[in-house]
């Protein structure tokens, strides 16, 4: 473990006019720039393709920017990472699933920055990789082959290696495909309760209708940095608009039922998952449907 080191410490993020381009020419990012502190939850999100996954590798330092940079803690990301500052917790697709390895031995591979290079586990790695999966409730299933579980299984096991890391910094790349309504609502039970132990938590998703129940911040991307900032004031209708265009069903529904009352204009974003209802004035009225909202 990193002991009383800066791996105890609130770590912040900030990533500055950062520029990628593949080999192939193509630039996924260009000029990216936004801070982050620690005790946040940020949701990441931009449709197919905007860049979200390429962000998280430069922010692990898988790709290196053209231009710009991240510093993790103060520090460029090669010395965080040294440091066991930033776990991930990749795409399913990215992971090779048919690699003959149990669950155990993948939390223990969260503690492989903390051993010597013999890499044996010593009594501490074995007790936080016992803790790690039993906070994500895959204990039982330790001796199990990776490839043998459901997507959703994987996907916590893969939280629990990130949290058996220790890192201070948690980046989670779309952790709710795929996952069942419960498995979502226990992960975002974590996720909060890692920010409130002073972890900074950047997680990409689709599903847009759970973001104002738990994400402090967003960062809104399409080739680069489109908004960012408290949910309130950025997950905004305009902004949402802008990076998903015609990505998102957009209903307007006006509500004149009460002849009484000035009528209502509510207008629906949904991305088929939980719809996101803006009233008249552009503010977020709630992630529900408005006829939900009535019967309340
Ligand atoms: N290794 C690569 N070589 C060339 N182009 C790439 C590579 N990886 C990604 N890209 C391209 O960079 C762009 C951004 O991809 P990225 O995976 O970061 O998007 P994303 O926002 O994570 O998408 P999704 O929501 O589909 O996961 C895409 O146009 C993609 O085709």
């Amino acid at each position: 473990m990193n002991g009383a080191g800066r791996g105890d410490r609130p770590i912040g993020l900030r990533v500055s006019e950062v520029t990628v381009a593949y080999n192939n020419g193509h630039v996924a990012l260009h000029d990216a720039s936004f801070e982050l502190g620690p005790g946040t939850i940020c949701a990441l999100v931009g449709v197919n393709g905007s860049g979200k996954s390429t962000l998280f590798k430069a922010i692990m330092g898988f790709v290196k920017p053209a231009r710009g940079g991240v510093t993790i803690g103060e520090l460029p990301v090669k010395r965080a990472h040294r440091e066991n500052l930033v776990a991930y917790v990749p795409q399913a697709e990215d992971v090779d699933w048919d690699f003959p390895v149990s669950v155990w031995d993948v939390v223990l591979m969260g503690r492989y920055g903390s051993m010597n290079f013999l890499r044996i586990p010593r009594q501490a790695d074995k007790r936080i990789a016992t803790e790690s999966l039993e906070r994500v409730g895959m204990l039982g299933f330790k001796d199990r082959q990776i490839g043998e579980l459901s997507g959703g299984q994987k996907k916590r096991v893969f939280l629990a290696r990130a949290l058996a890391q220790r890192g201070r910094i948690l980046l989670l790349d779309e952790p709710f495909t795929g996952v069942d309504v419960k498995t979502e609502a226990s992960i975002i039970e974590l996720l909060r309760e890692l920010r409130d132990e002073g972890h900074l938590v950047l997680v990409s998703t689709h599903d847009l209708g759970s973001i104002p129940s738990f994400c402090d911040r967003v960062v809104i991307i399409n080739r680069t940095v489109l908004a960012a900032g408290p949910t309130h004031a950025t997950f905004t209708q305009e902004n949402l608009a802008r990076a998903f265009g015609g990505a998102l069903r957009d209903l307007h529904l006006d509500h004149t039922d009460d002849p009484g009352s000035a009528p209502n204009t509510y207008r629906v974003l949904s991305d088929d998952e939980e719809p996101l209802v803006f009233g008249a004035d552009g503010r977020m009225v709630a992630h529900r449907h408005p006829h939900e909202e009535e019967a309340q």
